[in-house]
C-alpha cells in the first residue's frame, strides 16, 4: 500500500536540513511537506473526510502551549489503534521538580507540560505510556 508522510512545520528551514538525508534515502515522494502554522495545517486536514481517520501515527514536537489542541485534532485523524506520539513531555526533568529548583526560563513550558500531562493521564480516549527517553515521550495508543 502506498504510504505518505504529512510533515508540517512553520519554518521550511528546518525540514530543507534534513532534505539531503530524505533524498539521499530516495523517499522525496513520500513526504508532503505544508510549510504552515500547525492549526491551520491540522484543521485543513480535518475538512478532508478522507482524510479524518486516516493516519496510522502522529509524532508532536512543535510549540508545548498548543499540545492539547493538537491532541483534539489529532484523535480525528488518527485511526483507532494509532498512534501518537508527543516529545518533551518531561521538559528537562523539571515536571517533577520542585518549582523554586527549576530555571525561570523553564517555568512557562514546564506549567503546560504538567497540565497536559495530567490531561492525558485522565483521558480516555487513549491509553498512554509516558517514556524517560531523551527529554520525555509520551505514547498515546487512539482507543
Ligand atoms: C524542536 S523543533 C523539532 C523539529 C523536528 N521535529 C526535529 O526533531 O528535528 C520544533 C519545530 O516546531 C516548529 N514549530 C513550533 N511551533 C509551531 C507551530 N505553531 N506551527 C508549526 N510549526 C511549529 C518549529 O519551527 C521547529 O521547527
Amino acid at each position: 500500500m502506498w504510504m505518505q508522510i504529512t510533515a508540517i512545520d512553520m519554518n521550511k528551514d528546518t525540514y530543507e536540513m534534513g532534505l539531503p538525508v530524505i533524498k539521499k534515502a530516495g523517499v522525496e515522494h513520500k513526504i508532503n511537506f505544508i510549510q504552515s502554522q500547525a492549526l491551520s495545517a491540522l484543521d485543513e486536514l480535518l475538512k478532508d473526510d478522507a482524510t479524518r481517520g486516516s493516519f496510522d501515527f502522529a509524532f508532536v514536537d512543535a510549540d508545548k502551549v498548543n499540545y492539547q489542541k493538537y491532541h483534539e485534532r489529532l484523535l480525528q485523524l488518527v485511526k483507532v489503534g494509532g498512534i501518537i506520539v508527543y516529545d518533551n513531555t518531561l521538559w528537562f526533568g523539571t515536571v517533577a521538580m520542585p518549582e523554586e529548583f527549576v530555571k525561570e526560563e523553564l517555568k512557562p513550558t514546564r506549567f503546560y507540560s504538567i497540565e497536559f500531562n495530567k490531561f492525558l493521564a485522565n483521558d480516555d480516549r487513549v491509553q498512554i505510556s509516558q517514556v524517560p527517553l531523551g527529554d520525555g515521550i509520551t505514547i498515546c495508543w487512539r482507543l
